[in-house]
């Protein structure tokens, strides 16, 4: 076989050892660019989390993987992540996953996202009101954690119940931790059966939240999608979607200290957004398309630390790729921190650049922050409305300062400060 350029390192833990390391210290393609140098290849072999894997680097890799799931790969993940989470989207393939994700996309798709934006804003204002008002200093990271975890719960179960949030919250970061199963998949049981109840009584809404929605509506196979799997998909987007954002919120904290010039930019942007609405006002879906400035920064601190460092398929059958053979059941992994750190589709790669975004923008398959083909991240529309509404609140509200500007982030496996990302406060008025 004319098998990629590579090594597998040493037995059982392959190269597992420097593949963690560059994340934990805050470079994930540091690993995958000195091997792309070293053996001259945008593919090559090597052996991490216990598989023997090949990594496609570039636009190129990332085309291949994500126009080929479910032909000559497949979605993988590590078997802790399906003994933890269960048969739900992410650790389904194929038709199966794509029934999922065509009930739940019903629900994140952009028309059904409207109703959800006002509601939104009054949970950040209301989270910035208790949590940041009157506050001199605060370490922001772990605020931002149970942000999005209140939004989670309030937009995908209609939890409000702060003491319930707070035993969900410690449970599933305990399950996350120790990888063990969660006392949130108990209480995820009651609230649903009590929600089957309440829509048989018509005292709940089929529309109201992801729970309601998977509970009320048939899968393609037109049999409704059974309770377990309800509590595992649940779990799933909880898995999936609130740490995404959390790490993405903390980044943009941190880059737009150290960007005046480009905070400036975003706070006038901002600022005509609420000129033009009534006092006390809301903001709606039709306000965050207004916000393209704000969006291409955003962008760019993804660019430069992709909240999600790349994934995983496996080959289905034997393939060829430029010229190497890839056997069935190797593991295969894309990254987006060495697409989006490649300088041939990003010069001075290192220079926060927001301008990168405007027109037509990167070149196709050289931006890939949420994935892309099938399994591209199922909450993308609901992340960017969560992003843009909390950094409007952000700037209108505060002024901020970084405590340790030199304070490193981590890889672990999401972008995570390493002492919490601790910031001085101000009224933006004062
Ligand atoms: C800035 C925030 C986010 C980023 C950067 C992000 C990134 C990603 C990426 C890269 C993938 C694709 C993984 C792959 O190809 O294997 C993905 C998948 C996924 N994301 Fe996100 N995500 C974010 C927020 C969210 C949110 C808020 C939710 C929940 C509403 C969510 C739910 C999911 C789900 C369920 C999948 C699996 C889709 C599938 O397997 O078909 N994500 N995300």
């Amino acid at each position: 076989l004319n098998l990629p350029p590579g090594r597998f390192g040493w037995p059982i833990i392959g190269e597992s050892l420097e593949f963690l390391r560059s994340q934990l210290e805050g470079s994930p393609e540091k690993f995958i660019k000195d091997r792309m140098t070293k053996y001259n290849s945008p593919v090559f072999k090597t052996s991490v989390l216990g598989e023997p894997m090949v990594i496609l680097c570039g636009p190129v890799g990332n085309k291949f993987l994500f126009s080929n799931e479910g032909k000559k790969v497949v979605l993988w993940w590590p078997s802790s992540v399906h003994k933890l989470i269960g048969r739900s989207l992410i650790t389904k393939a194929r038709d199966e996953a794509r029934s999922d994700k065509k009930l739940l996309m019903s629900f994140f798709n952009p028309e059904a996202l409207m109703r959800s934006v006002g509601v939104i804003d009054e949970m950040t204002k209301d989270h910035l009101r208790t949590h940041w008002e009157g506050k001199d200093q605060l370490e922001a990271y772990s605020t931002l954690k149970r942000h999005t975890f209140e939004l989670a719960c309030r937009l995908f179960m209609s939890i409000t119940d702060p003491q319930l949030v707070s035993r969900l919250a410690e449970h599933f970061h305990v399950f996350l931790r120790e990888s063990l199963p969660s006392p949130s998949m108990k209480e995820l049981r009651v609230l649903v059966k009590q929600r089957q109840t309440e829509l048989e009584r018509k005292t709940a809404s089929p529309l109201q939240d992801v729970m309601s929605h998977l509970i009320a509506n048939e899968e393609e196979n037109g049999k409704l999608m059974p309770e377990v799997e309800i509590i595992n998909n649940m779990l799933n987007l909880l898995f999936a979607g609130h740490d995404t954002s959390s790490s993405t919120l903390m980044l943009i904290i941190k880059y737009l200290s150290e960007l005046p010039h480009v905070l400036e930019k975003v706070i006038a942007e901002q600022r005509e957004i609420t000129a033009s609405k009534a006092r006390g006002e809301l903001l709606q879906w039709e306000d965050l398309q207004k916000m393209r400035y704000s969006w291409n920064v955003i962008s760019e601190v993804m660019r430069m630390s992709a909240p999600i460092y790349g994934s995983f398929r496996e080959a289905l059958v034997d393939f060829t790729y430029e010229g190497y053979t890839i056997p069935k059941g190797w593991k295969l992994h894309w990254s987006a921190c060495a697409t989006h750190t490649d300088p041939t589709y990003y010069p001075r790669t290192l220079t926060f650049d927001e301008s990168r975004f405007e027109g037509s923008g990167p070149a196709p398959y050289s931006f890939v922050p949420f994935g892309g083909g099938p399994r591209m991240c199922l909450g993308l529309e609901f992340a960017r409305v969560e992003l843009l509404v909390f950094l409007h609140n952000l700037v209108e509200g505060f002024h901020w300062s970084l405590v340790d500007p030199d304070e490193k982030i981590s890889y672990d496996p999401m972008p995570i400060p390493v002492k919490g990302l601790a910031i001085r406060l101000r009224p933006r008025d004062s």
